[in-house]
């Protein structure tokens, strides 16, 4: 599992070593790993000598660190030139930079051009231009300068210093012109910008350099689970196992107008193991899940007739008064309950932890209008974290907000991101095969939350376990659909076929699939 850090805590954790006249030293660290992993991009590319790199520096000590690590390449030498995008600049590290032999070039209206032409033809260029102290997106000439970059594109590395350029390293929010990285070299600690939003999508692969601030940190922002963390979050069946002791999914999705997500959400439940679904839906439903999926047992019963250990309701079931009807009693049965699309309207003002919310950015947005809390589809994107965070202290749920980045935030303020999915995902009916991938782990895992603790990781705190569950739903959903995209766009309808082989590589050891 990874923790990651605001940009202000990791300053906040830096302060002290400054006070005690570290800074230089934590800069030397920085800049070592930020060459290092350099010198490994050109290498991987045809080697360092002779190639070109171009260092953006702004004022401050990203600048610096990207200013000691240029100095390093020309060391080992490359041909490297300093666009500087400020008249302030980090004086000692342009000093060493120039005692190495690079060469220095001041941004101005004049350079401009010439400056984004050499940016654009270099192998590698080291961003350094604004790291955790950038308040707001890029301005002035560096924003015009990463525009006429962007303009042109790049033909070699971006390289990242701390973070992309102009991404809000707390929230990875970011507004205006960004250089999208290859790769992101963050010093001390993950920062959660580089995790979510806009920070995430242009921070391309993150490694973290430890300089030294370990016992400094404090509790983490925000946790990311890993492939191989899924193994101790899956409830695999054992020898006593029977159908009824494995978890048995009670699932009200479908209508009339909308009965495909009730096949989806079905069949991606059962892709994903589980003793047995309940299905309860109008005829016409159930006539269609007992062709395509036969061994689910269907009925027009009730919730409170049916014995389930967790319920999944609303994919589909937008306008029929039945299935409105059992979404409401599933939500206060008190079982474990996925809400999802059609059920979302329906929640009480408060529930507990162990419903978990599914919406997307519209969805949540409409969910706080109902609460008259009006906020934009927009603000929401730009700021998932703490909206998801919102929704979940406001209603007491466990909020699994989707999108590029999935959320999930627990009532108790602990929050994942997963990273995991590919755009390719964007089709219709997606978000149903999640919900029912969320159903089986939430199902499987109520049948034996009495004797095991499956759904609880170390350093994660037991309340939010629901938080933990739903982040493993979105860390498989994602991995099947990359899976699934490797062969083309994805047919939604195909996708439980790899949700059953991701699970099958996540269960090995070490796992064997890994992120992309
Ligand atoms: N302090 C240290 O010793 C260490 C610092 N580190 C580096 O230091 C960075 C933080 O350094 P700073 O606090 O100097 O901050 P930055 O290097 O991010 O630069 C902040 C400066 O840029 C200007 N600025 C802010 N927002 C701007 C905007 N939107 N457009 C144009 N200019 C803007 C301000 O004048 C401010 O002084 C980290 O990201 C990391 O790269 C690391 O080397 C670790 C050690
Ligand atoms: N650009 C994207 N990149 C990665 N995943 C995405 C993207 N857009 C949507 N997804 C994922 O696809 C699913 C879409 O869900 P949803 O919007 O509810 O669709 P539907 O209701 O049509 O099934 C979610 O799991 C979401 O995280
Ligand atoms: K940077």
């Amino acid at each position: 599992m990874l923790s990651a850090y605001t940009g202000s805590s990791v300053r906040a954790a830096e302060s002290p070593l400054l006070e005690a006249g570290l800074g230089d030293e934590l800069m030397q660290r920085a800049a070592h790993g930020l060459a290092q992993a350099a010198a490994g991009e050109l290498s991987a590319t045809g080697g360092t000598y002779g190639r070109s790199v171009v260092v953006l520096a702004g004022s401050g000590n990203n600048g610096g660190d990207a200013l000691y690590a240029g100095a390093r390449l020309q060391q080992r030498g490359t041909g490297t030139t300093a666009v500087l995008t400020s008249e302030r600049v980090h004086a000692p590290a342009l000093a060493a930079f120039c005692a190495a032999g690079g060469r220095v070039v001041a941004l101005s209206d004049s350079t401009l051009d010439s400056a984004a032409a050499r940016v654009s033809a270099a192998d590698l260029i080291l961003d350094g231009i604004l790291g955790t102290g950038g308040v707001g997106g890029l301005r002035g000439l560096a924003a015009a300068l990463i525009e006429r970059v962007n303009a042109r594109g790049t033909v070699g590395t971006v390289v990242a210093c701390d973070v992309p350029s102009g991404v809000n390293a707390d929230t990875g929010e970011a507004t205006g012109h960004l250089l999208s990285a290859d790769l992101t070299i963050t010093f001390g600690a993950l920062k959660s910008g580089l995790l979510i939003g806009a920070g995430a999508r242009a921070a391309g692969r993150v490694a973290t350099i430890d300089i030294g601030l370990g016992e400094t940190l404090p509790e983490p922002d925000l946790y990311s689970l890993e492939p191989a963390d899924f193994r101790h979050l899956y409830a695999q069946p054992q020898p006593a196992d029977h159908k009824y002791s494995r978890g048995v999914l009670g699932i009200a999705a479908g209508s009339a107008m909308y009965p495909g997500a009730a096949v989806l959400a079905t069949g991606a439940a059962l892709a994903t193991g589980v003793g047995m679904i309940r299905f309860l839906g109008p005829e016409r439903v159930t006539a269609l899940i007992n062709t395509v999926h036969p061994e689910v047992v269907c009925s027009q019963g009730s919730v409170s007739d049916s014995h389930v250990q967790a319920w999944l309701v609303g994919p589909g079931a937008t306008e029929d008064p039945g299935q409105r009807q059992r979404a409401r009693e599933a939500i206060s049965s008190g079982l474990p309950t996925i809400v999802d699309a059609g059920a979302l309207p329906l929640l009480p003002d408060t529930v507990g932890a162990h419903v978990i919310l599914t919406p997307h950015a519209g969805e949540l947005a409409a969910l706080f209008e109902r609460r008259g809390d009006a906020v934009d589809r927009t603000a929401i994107e730009a700021d998932p974290a703490g909206f998801a965070r919102r929704a979940a202290q406001a209603t007491g749920a466990t909020v699994l907000l989707k999108g590029y980045t999935t959320v999930v935030a627990a009532s108790t303020g602990e929050t994942f991101v997963q990273a995991n999915a590919t755009p390719w995902l964007a089709t219709a009916g997606s978000g149903d095969t999640l919900a029912g991938i969320l159903g089986a782990l939430v199902a499987t895992h109520a049948a034996n939350a009495t004797n095991n603790d499956a759904g609880s990781l170390p350093g994660v705190p037991p309340p939010a376990r629901w938080a933990v569950l739903a982040a493993a739903g979105a860390l498989l959903h994602g991995l099947a659909g990359r899976r699934a995209a490797k062969r083309g766009p994805i047919v939604v309808s195909g996708l439980p076929r790899h949700i059953g082989r991701v699970i099958h590589d996540l269960l090995q050891d070490p796992p064997s699939t890994q992120p992309q």
